[in-house]
């Protein structure tokens, strides 16, 4: 996304109270630089959207990008593919996500076929769809509702559709803490300090509850995917695709 994104500096001063985080206009703001700094392989797994899009999808093909944030998974397709080759569907929960997407897409992506609206993935209505992208969107979910969320997403796809789902994950036992620890350092050598560091750790403890990478893969069989394969991990951020 060539959007040139406010540096990250919402944690950088110390915090009487560190509120639970949501994505408001603050974070939106420093949104491209955020994810960047945060989250590893994060412009790998991105960018793999179109070329995986290019692989599976056919003429004429929908697809649903939930949790779309500021649609750089959506953009990755927009690259690689045709404007008359699909139509597609961002949904997030966040209007100013959702206002700055709609922005960022007309400009970048004026001739494709995009619609950008603001919905909740537990509940919004969901097209027909040959590929979903679910892109570090679960993990915000409570865990308790995530199986009905990837029931509807399996509901919502063709027969032979494919599911993207990207997701910051807990290493198997005896793996977590090495798996934070080293994600803590890439956080410190793209900048972050410390404190930083701990605050968010803070305001995410309650909002985000990652699973393990076997939880997820029993959870794509136990919904039905005939096919689920890890094609992407750094650290503890992993990435998956599932076949209907
Ligand atoms: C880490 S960001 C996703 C990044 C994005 N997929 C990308 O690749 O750039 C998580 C997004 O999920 C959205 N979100 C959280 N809960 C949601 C829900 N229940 N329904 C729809 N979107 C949700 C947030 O507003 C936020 O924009
Ligand atoms: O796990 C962390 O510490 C993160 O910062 C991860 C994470 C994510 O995976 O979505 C959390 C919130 C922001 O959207 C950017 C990155």
């Amino acid at each position: 996304m060539t959007d040139v994104s406010r540096r990250d500096a919402i944690f950088s001063t110390p915090l009487d109270q560190v509120a639970d985080f949501s994505f408001d206009e603050r974070v939106v703001d420093c949104f491209p630089d955020m994810i960047r700094r945060s989250v590893p392989g994060y412009a790998q797994i991105t960018s793999m959207a179109g070329v995986i899009a290019a692989r599976y999808l056919s003429p004429g093909a929908h697809v649903l990008d939930l949790g779309c944030s500021l649609g750089a998974s959506t953009l990755s397709i927009c690259q690689r593919l045709a404007p008359e080759a699909f139509t597609l569907q961002a949904i997030d929960l966040s209007q100013p996500m959702v206002e700055k997407a709609r922005a960022l897409l007309a400009q970048q992506a004026s001739e494709h076929r995009i619609e950008v609206l603001q919905g909740d993935i537990r509940n919004c209505p969901l097209a027909r769809a040959d590929m979903i992208m679910v892109n570090f969107t679960l993990q915000f979910l409570d865990p308790s509702e995530r199986d009905q969320v990837i029931q509807r997403l399996y509901d919502a796809l063709t027969p032979g559709g494919v599911l993207l789902l990207s997701e910051k994950i807990l290493g198997e036992p005896g793996q977590e803490s090495l798996l934070i620890d080293l994600h803590h350092d890439f956080k410190r050598a793209n900048g972050y300090s410390d404190l930083e560091i701990s605050q968010k750790r803070t305001a995410l403890e309650e909002v985000m509850i990652p699973d393990r990478l076997s939880t997820h893969h029993e959870r794509l069989a136990r919904m039905g995917f005939t096919r689920h394969d890890t094609w992407f991990q750094y650290l503890n951020f992993a990435s998956m695709l599932a076949f209907k």
